[in-house]
């Protein structure tokens, strides 16, 4: 992203914006220009500001009445009004309706440079309308985020468990590093795990390491992630999916603060801050006793729900622009963007796979897109290969799919070592041979 102060300058008056223009950029801004407060609402769908300067007449809707709009949706973003010389009165006006400044025309040069540097210094310090400053990675301009990310800092200052609930592609694993950075960890390591990828029977060493010949398949010592994550946070992602006789053991560590790695005698002392994640109904699982309850009030000391992107859709043109922007930079290229139809298609989608949904369609369409403007055509192209994507696959598929990865999730454990891999699928060697090759797997990839 540009790290120039982006200001979106509004006047009817096309050679004041013109002047304007050449002044601000020769200041290091990058500057948009709208001749109408409508105009000027649209942009602000489009891109992320850090200052609005607006003339305070103008025929359509004024600058105050632009400003309300720009203080209901966008309510950290300064504006700065601009007012032809007596027009006190209403200056006064926008003062009290929280306005940063206003500036009587003619503008003069120094006011102008030293109030927006302040506007944007203080409001926000430097963020953008779509960001919040202690977390500038996680992109909103919800109130309802606001709020979670408000929740997020008053945790932060505390060393209390939190369990994150939301459904797939929200963000949890974000507002997990977002909890960590407000913590009095944050200069320790973030180490994450997602519970429901590793085999049951190799996830008490994954977390809790284990002893050289502990088991079939140990044949180092193997450093768990409590201990990576000694002095920092750990993340459990789908906690729900973690076998019972291991909540048992989780239990225990929370309460004791120790763990005992596989085929040790002796326990060691962790000071871990534990964050979880779950996309299912806990409270459910617990009722068909498929997690404990105990668990559950251990690790549910603050509850952060993640709404669904299509709670916030005031959020899609600002991430769909966010995501432009970052390919963009990986790719050092100019920034793409949405036609007012493309991104009309983008607004309506309901997005049943969140924000990684969308991260994916603008991925898309932004590698198929000859021009800087993304059409509607592109996008609906992509929406229709993203639900071709999501339709449910037929059980046979999904058992081959499930078949190949716990064949490479348990390769990986044993660095390519197939009759350990083989004892541990408990088959005979030469079966497991036979399903890796049925797999096409190439076994060498996994060796060290
Ligand atoms: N508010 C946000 N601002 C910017 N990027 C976001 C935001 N929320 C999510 N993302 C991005 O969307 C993607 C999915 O987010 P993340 O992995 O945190 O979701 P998740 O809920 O943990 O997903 P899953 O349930 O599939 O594990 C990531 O690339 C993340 O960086």
């Amino acid at each position: 992203m540009s790290s120039k102060a982006r200001v979106l300058l509004v006047d009817d008056d096309v050679s004041l914006l013109k002047l304007l223009t050449i002044r601000l950029m020769a200041n290091n801004y990058e500057v948009t220009t709208a001749n109408s407060a409508l105009q000027a609402l649209s942009e602000l769908q489009q891109q992320t500001f850090d200052v609005v300067l607006t003339d305070l007449r103008m025929d359509d809707i004024d600058g105050l009445q632009l400003a309300e709009q720009i203080q209901q949706l966008y309510p950290s973003l300064p504006v700065v009004m601009m007012t032809a010389h007596g027009s006190i009165p209403d200056a006064v006006r926008a003062t009290k309706q929280g306005i940063f400044a206003f500036l009587t025309k003619p503008i003069d040069k120094d006011e102008l440079i030293d109030t927006l540097a302040k506007a944007v210094r203080l409001h926000g310090q430097g963020q953008s309308q779509g960001q919040q400053a202690s977390h500038s990675y996680i992109v909103t301009r919800s109130a309802s985020m606001y709020h979670l990310l408000e929740q997020v800092r008053m945790v932060g200052a505390t060393d209390v468990n939190v369990l994150i609930s939301g459904a797939s592609g929200t963000g949890k694993e974000l507002l997990a590093r977002a909890v960590h950075e407000s913590s009095a960890v944050s200069g320790g390591p973030f180490v994450a795990i997602n519970c429901g990828a590793v085999p049951a029977e190799l996830l008490e060493s994954q977390l809790f390491g284990h002893k050289k010949g502990s088991f079939t398949g140990a044949t180092t010592d193997h450093v768990g992630l409590f201990s990576e994550a000694q002095n920092g946070t750990l993340f459990l992602d789908e906690i729900g999916d973690m076998p019972l006789n291991l909540q048992v053991k989780l239990l225990r560590v929370l309460q004791e603060k120790k763990i005992r790695p596989v085929g040790h005698s002796e326990e060691i002392p962790v000071n871990v801050r534990v964050v979880s994640a779950t996309h299912k109904d806990l409270p459910a699982a617990i009722r068909d006793n498929s997690f404990r309850e105990d668990l559950y009030y251990r690790l549910n000391v603050v509850n952060l729900r993640l709404p669904a992107l299509s709670e916030r859709r005031e959020d899609i043109s600002l991430l769909a622009h966010h995501f432009c922007e970052q390919i963009a930079a990986r790719q050092q290229q100019g920034v793409k963007r949405f036609s007012d139809d493309a991104m009309d298609l983008l607004l309506r989608h309901d997005w049943p796979g969140n924000i990684r949904q969308l991260q994916n369609v603008v991925e898309q369409v932004v590698a198929l897109s000859p021009g800087v403007l993304i059409s509607a055509q592109q996008v609906a192209m992509a929406l229709q290969c993203e639900l071709e994507a999501s339709s449910p696959i037929a059980l046979n598929e999904a058992k081959r799919q499930f078949e190949r990865q716990y064949l490479i999730n348990v390769l990986k454990m044993v660095d390519g070592n197939v009759a350990q891999a083989a004892k541990l699928a408990k088959r005979n060697r030469s079966d497991f041979y036979k399903l890796i090759k049925k797999h096409d797997i190439d076994v060498e990839q996994f060796s060290r």
